[in-house]
Formats: structure tokens, C-alpha cells, sequence
């Protein structure tokens, strides 16, 4: 497998790559006409905030199955495109917080104290003192637009200031305002009171120039406005107005909506805003500490160590989300739930043209989108063609022409939780379910049969005629082809009609042992199964 690194990330990641096997080029500054050139050669693409990954780069990344941002904001990546390719687009949502937000809190002072200006006189040898008298941030109103993991950290920082805290943010709940002591205002409200307006929102469709003409209008005049979060979200000519108006009395902007390359030391790079005295801008540092790179190299090589390796990326953007803490609570859900699709595909073997998934009890309702995706993913892996994974499975389905309905079901019998796949042919409908306990998940209902097994990954399938010996005839069978069994769940509904067995093999079972053991009499029917 190989990985290209188009940006600087901390050596730490590089080393974790190559440390699992895989071979990676760092290619820190390459043009896009070049990446698009060689991306088809590369199965993971790992990228900063300049790397342009849009849906040219994409189609041509035939081989890609993870583009990797280090960092958080994904702006640069067409996730929808990545999506349809079924490749997997992972950030690194945590690692640079605490930078950015500190680095908020530095811009604030700076524009609040006229620090740079001042540093930047005295280098020139001008120390007169008079030019540069700040204002306070004590007892000033900050609004911050943007309440999530780098608003809330600039919030408490700023609350420890003396600052009343204000925030707009229409997606987050009343409890986290209450929890960090900020007020939740409406946008109107944050523009008319604010002394300090910081932007903390990713850049969307509706974030983009959510700050321009008609909103300087309503600001307090002497506003100081901070953006660390994405270029574009200001509307960079009328801030620029704004400030000449006297409007705006000072801007701190660690992003813009065009950005030099970081890479190249002097350069033709043109921005009004860099004439004004009182804007002071950063080349896109929110993100550059020691600490924060670090984190984020080695969060982002283990996402697309995960990824490579066939396992759950935790950061996956084109997937529904859940919080980290959630990882172990789900992980046997979805290996429980790709072992029902597995399981059942294998055993019969015949299209079903609707799958209907029921999740009863205690399941967390955020990760059922997940575990449907996972279950779908395994019945398709051994049905269609093309590289199936979580992104693209549901589509996959539909495109296949299966009908799906997943639905939800508080009681749940004697167990915690079950996940229930009822699986429909042209002919006849099969059910499937299984639940978790002790983090392990169990197959209960083997097609109407109660059971209680773990699945594994070698599993002879077999129906069988409930009479004396069965058992004895089917081990010596695959004890001929030297195979073991390991374990053996034997149920039937009613002595001596149909009955199953489910037997967990050290290895699979040659066809020629499965042939003998079909015309064997009293068995019915036999499948290998590898999950
Ligand atoms: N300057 C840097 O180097 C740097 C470093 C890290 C993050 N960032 C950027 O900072 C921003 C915030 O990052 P985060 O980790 O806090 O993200 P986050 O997802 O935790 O928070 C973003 C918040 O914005 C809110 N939001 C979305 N649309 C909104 C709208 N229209 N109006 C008001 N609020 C809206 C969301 O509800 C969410 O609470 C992102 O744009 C990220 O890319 C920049
Ligand atoms: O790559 C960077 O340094 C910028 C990161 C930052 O903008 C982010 O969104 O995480």
C-alpha cells in the first residue's frame, strides 16, 4: 500500500506509516498538475489545508480508498465526490483545538494592545508609546459565532478575562450555553452588542461571507473582529471598507479566502487587508504548535493505518459520526452486525430483495445508521463487484435494487439489546438476530432456530434431520480432511423434524468435505461461512 503526504506533518505520523508496512512519499509542496498526474498510484492521500482535493483529483485517484486531512476543517476536500468513489475521508478533529483556540486568544490581545505594531516600531527603532494605547477586555461583551470545540475553549478563556460571553450558534444545545456560562444570543443580538466578534465556524455554504456588507452595518463602531477559523466567512472587501469607515477599529485574521502557498519563502501575494495598520494577519498558525502537530500526525496515520488495514476509521467524515468514547460500545455492534450480513449470505446464498434491520432495546440510536452500513457492507461484499465499505454500501443497496428499512424497537425480551436482520427472497423470509453482552456479540435466532453462539471466523453451517448420530458422522467427516472443531451449537425447534448446526472449524472446510457431508443422510444442507 502506498501513501503520499502532499504537506508538512510532524515526522511522528511518517514514522507510524512506515512503521506498519507501508510505503510512503512525502511530497511536502507538490504542485496539483503533478499530484494529478501520480495520485492513481496511491492508495491513501494525506493533505493539509492547501491541498486542493477536489473532484478531478478524486476520479483520478482510482486506487484511493482514504484522503486524510491533517486537521480539522475539510473544506479542501469534495467529500461528496469522495463519497460516490466509496473512499473514505477522515480529519483529525481534536488535535489542533487547543492551538487554535490559544492562538484566538493571542490575536485578540494583539488587537486589542496593538502588540505587533508595537514591536514592529520598536525593531525600527521608534519607541514613542503614544500610538499604540489599547483597550481592555475586561467588562467587554465578546460574541462568538461558532459554539463549538474552539468556541467553547475561547469562551472559557475569554470568560476568564473579565469578558461577558455571548454566542450565536444555532446548532448546539442550551445545555452546553448553560454548562459554559455563555448566553445564547441570536445573530442580531451578537452583532449590535458585541466589542469583540470571533469566528469559529466551519466554512459551508451557509457560513460563507456570513459576515459582509449589511452585518458591519449593524456592529458596534470600534467592533475588533478575529477570524482563526476559515477565509471566506468574512467578506474580506467589505471588512476592508468596514475598517476604513471606522466601523471595524481592529481585525486579526489567521485565514483568508485566497492563501499564499506556506511553502514558498517571498512570493506574488496580493491582499488589500495587509496595507491597513490595524489588521494584523497570520500565515494560517492555528494549527502550528509542537503539541498540536504531533497530535495530529499520529491521529491521522492511525486513521489511515485503520482504513488500509480493513478496520473502523474513529474520524471518518462521510460516515455518521459518534464520540470517540463510543468506540468500544460499538465496535462489537458492528462486527456483530457485518457477521449477521455475512452469515446470511453465505448460508443461503440468494439475492434478498429487502433486508429490514430492527434494533430493539438499549442500542444507541446514533449508531444504527453505522451498524445498517456495516450489515449491508458484508451481505454486498460477496454480491456486487465493486469495493464495498461503509461509505458507499447504502448506495450500493439501492443500486442493487434492495429495499431497506431499519427500524427501532424498545423492548427487547430477555436480552439488553438485538439487532434483528429479516432478510427477504422472492421465495421466502429468513431471520437473523443477535446481541451483545459482555462486549461480544452472539448470534440468538439462526433462521427461527434459538442459539447462542459467538460468531467466528470459520463457521460450518449445517440443517440436519434431528436424529441420533448426526453429530458423530459430521466430525469424523472433516476429521478426515483434518479439520477440528472447536465448538458445536446444536438446536431444533421439535424432536426429530429439522434441526442446525452450527460448528466453529479451525480452518475451512475443503468442498470435498462439504459434498460428502451433503450426501450424507439426514443432512440437508451444508455451508462454509468465513467472516
Ligand atoms: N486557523 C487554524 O489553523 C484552525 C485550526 C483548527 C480549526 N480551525 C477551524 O476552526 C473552525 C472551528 O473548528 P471546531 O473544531 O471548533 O469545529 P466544531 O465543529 O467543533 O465547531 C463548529 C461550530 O460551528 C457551528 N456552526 C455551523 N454553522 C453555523 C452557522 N451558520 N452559524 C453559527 N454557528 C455555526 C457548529 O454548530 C459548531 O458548533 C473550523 O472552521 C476549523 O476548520 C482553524
Ligand atoms: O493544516 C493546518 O495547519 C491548518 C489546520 C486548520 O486549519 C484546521 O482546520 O485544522
Amino acid at each position: 500500500m502506498k501513501v503520499i503526504v502532499s504537506e508538512r506533518i510532524a515526522p511522528e505520523g511518517i514514522e507510524l506509516l512506515k512503521n506498519e508496512g507501508f510505503e510512503v512519499n512525502v511530497r511536502v509542496g507538490i504542485s496539483y498538475e503533478e499530484l494529478l498526474e501520480i495520485i492513481e498510484n496511491y492508495d491513501a492521500l494525506i493533505v493539509r489545508s492547501a491541498t486542493k482535493v477536489d473532484e478531478q483529483m478524486i476520479k483520478r485517484g482510482k486506487n484511493l480508498k482514504v484522503i486524510a486531512r491533517a486537521g480539522v476543517g475539510i473544506d479542501n476536500v469534495d467529500v461528496e465526490a469522495a463519497t460516490k468513489q466509496g473512499i473514505i475521508v477522515v480529519n483529525a478533529p481534536d488535535g489542533n483545538i487547543m492551538a487554535a483556540a490559544e492562538l484566538t486568544i493571542g490575536l485578540i490581545f494583539s488587537i486589542f494592545r496593538n502588540i505587533p505594531q508595537a514591536y514592529m516600531a520598536c525593531k525600527q527603532g521608534d519607541f514613542r508609546r503614544n500610538r499604540f494605547k489599547g483597550v481592555e477586555l475586561y467588562e467587554k461583551t465578546a460574541g462568538i459565532i461558532g459554539f463549538g470545540k474552539i468556541g467553547a475553549l475561547v469562551a472559557e478563556r475569554l470568560k476568564a478575562c473579565g469578558m461577558r460571553v455571548i454566542a450565536y450558534d444555532p446548532y448546539v444545545s442550551e445545555e452546553k450555553f448553560r454548562k459554559f456560562g455563555v448566553e445564547k444570543v441570536d445573530f442580531e443580538t451578537l452583532l449590535r452588542e458585541a466589542d469583540l466578534i470571533t469566528i469559529h465556524t466551519p466554512k459551508t455554504a451557509e457560513t460563507y461571507n456570513l459576515i459582509s456588507e449589511k452585518e458591519f452595518k449593524k456592529m458596534k463602531r470600534g467592533v475588533r473582529i478575529v477570524n482563526c477559523a476559515r477565509g471566506g466567512v468574512i467578506n474580506e472587501k467589505d471588512l476592508y471598507n468596514a475598517i476604513k469607515e471606522g466601523i471595524v477599529a481592529a481585525a486579526a485574521l489567521d485565514v483568508m479566502e485566497r492563501e499564499p502557498n506556506f511553502e514558498i519563502e517571498k512570493q506574488d501575494y496580493y491582499n488589500p487587508l495587509l496595507e491597513l495598520d490595524n489588521v494584523v494577519i497570520t500565515p494560517h498558525l492555528g494549527a502550528s504548535t509542537q503539541e498540536a502537530q504531533v497530535n495530529i500526525a499520529v491521529s491521522i496515520a492511525k486513521e489511515v493505518v485503520a482504513v488500509l488495514k480493513g478496520g473502523i476509521a474513529k474520524n471518518a467524515v462521510n460516515l455518521p459520526a459518534f464520540e470517540k468514547e463510543k468506540v468500544d460500545e460499538i465496535l462489537p455492534h458492528l462486527e456483530l452486525a457485518e457477521a449477521i450480513g455475512k452469515i446470511y449470505i453465505q448460508a443461503e446464498r440468494t439475492f434478498a430483495n429487502k433486508i429490514e434491520i430492527i434494533y430493539s432495546g438499549e442500542i444507541d440510536p446514533k449508531m444504527t445508521t453505522w451498524l445498517t452500513r456495516a450489515l449491508l457492507k458484508a451481505y454486498l461484499e460477496f454480491s456486487v463487484q465493486d469495493t464495498v465499505n461503509y461509505v458507499n454500501a447504502q448506495v450500493l443497496a439501492q443500486e442493487q435494487g434492495i429495499e431497506v428499512i431499519e427500524s427501532r424497537k424498545q423492548e427487547s425480551g430477555k436480552f439488553k439489546n438485538m439487532i434483528t436482520a429479516r432478510f427477504t427472497t422472492e421465495e421466502k423470509t429468513l431471520e437473523l438476530s443477535g446481541t451483545v453482552y459482555n462486549n461480544e456479540g452472539r448470534i440468538i435466532d439462526f433462521f427461527g432456530y434459538k442459539v447462542d453462539f459467538k460468531p467466528e471466523k470459520y463457521m460450518l453451517l449445517i440443517q440436519n434431520i434431528d436424529k441420533p448420530g448426526m453429530i458423530g458422522k459430521i466430525g469424523t467427516i472433516v476429521g478426515e480432511y483434518d479439520i477440528n472443531i472447536a465448538q458445536m451449537q446444536v438446536s431444533r425447534n421439535k424432536k426429530g423434524e429439522k434441526a442446525v448446526m452450527v460448528c466453529e472449524v479451525d480452518g475451512i472446510v475443503p468442498n470435498e468435505a462439504i459434498e460428502k457431508l451433503k450426501n450424507t443422510d439426514g443432512i440437508l444442507r451444508v455451508t462454509m461461512a468465513k467472516l
